[in-house]
């Protein structure tokens, strides 16, 4: 079969969203080229280094590649995806040049294309993910392995958001703890807040799409008996008294449901916020603060800010 490349150029911003549009229309193996991945140097844990080719890269923004099977109904796709990308200028979000490009390529480059950016990549002090694909063994016993698959939703695990918040469990949650994931997408966070020791962990997520691909993950690393995932609509009827609530969400999206966090959240239980560009850091923490909380934490990758808020004991 014949397959067609569409790459976006667009900013880091619009990254989340747009991935999400083209999983929505049927898109295969969302690969991200980063300006900025390129000009450092990639090493991953296990020493290798990534042979990076300049001609994949954009000298600013990021070019998000997908792949959609040459049928009759790619036109339609492509259209839709257009549509949709220039619907988030709607909600303030910089889609930079968003200039959109089609190219052909056979099945072959196509089964190897995306997959050769996927290596095992430990994200945090204790935490590694690894493709589905790889045999990888860690390295110690303390070492925690996710295994993810990539060409579902939301799937590698590694982008900055989902990095810093996976450090946040780390760092803050204990032993026997109760978590809330809002806004699960593969399921990633769920799977390290159980790997890290919650007694119970409460995934939701709004897209039936990706309360699928988080269940098929959390089976995948044997987390079931841990973790409950379904669809819902951010804290809505949730009767959960966690102590730690992650959601790694658009700014917008967050500032949505602080109040509810807050009303949620055990006495000294912590929202750990993720997802929130540099721009709106301040209208996060503000609204955090009207709640209730207490900021405790914030921490910064590339554009990306995560917030650790507390309520008081
Ligand atoms: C940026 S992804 C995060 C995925 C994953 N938690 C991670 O850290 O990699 C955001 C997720 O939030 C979900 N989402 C967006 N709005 C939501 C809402 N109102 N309620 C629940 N989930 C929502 C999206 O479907 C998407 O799966």
């Amino acid at each position: 079969m014949k397959w067609s490349e569409i790459c976006i150029h667009t900013t880091n911003e619009a990254i989340e969203l747009i991935s999400n549009i083209l999983h929505e229309t049927g898109a295969s193996g969302v690969v991200i080229e980063d300006a900025d991945d390129f000009h450092k140097e990639r090493s991953d844990q296990l020493g290798e280094i990534y042979e990076l080719d300049p001609m994949d890269y954009p000298t600013e923004g990021v070019y998000l590649k997908a792949y959609l099977p040459m049928n009759s109904f790619l036109g339609e796709a492509v259209e839709q995806i257009k549509e949709a990308i220039n619907q988030l200028l709607v909600y303030d979000i910089d889609i930079g040049q968003n200039k959109i490009t089609l190219s052909e390529v056979n099945e072959e480059e196509w089964a190897t294309a995306w997959k050769k950016y996927y290596k095992p990549i430990q994200v945090s002090e204790k935490i590694t993910i690894t493709p589905t694909w790889e045999d990888y063994l860690p390295e110690s016993a303390d070492e925690l392995v996710i295994e993810l698959d990539p060409g579902m939703a939301f799937g590698t695990g590694t982008h900055p958001t989902t990095i810093l918040s996976i450090r946040a469990i780390e760092e803050y949650l204990q032993a026997g703890q109760t978590v809330i994931d809002v806004g699960t997408g593969s399921g990633v966070l769920s799977i390290a807040a159980a790997l890290l020791g919650a007694d119970h962990v409460y995934g939701y997520d709004l897209d039936v799409v990706a309360v699928k691909a988080a269940g098929i993950n959390i089976k995948l690393n044997k987390a079931s008996s841990k973790i409950t995932v379904k669809q819902n609509n951010l804290l809505d009827h949730v009767t959960v008294k966690p102590d730690l609530i992650v959601a790694n969400l658009l700014a917008e999206i967050i500032m949505r449901f602080e109040t509810d966090a807050f009303e949620r959240l055990k006495p000294g239980g912590l929202f750990i916020t993720s997802g929130i560009i540099k721009a709106k850091e301040t209208d996060v923490k503000q609204a955090l603060i009207n709640a209730g909380f207490e900021i405790i934490e914030t921490n910064q990758m590339k554009d990306w800010i995560l917030i650790v808020a507390k309520k008081p004991a």
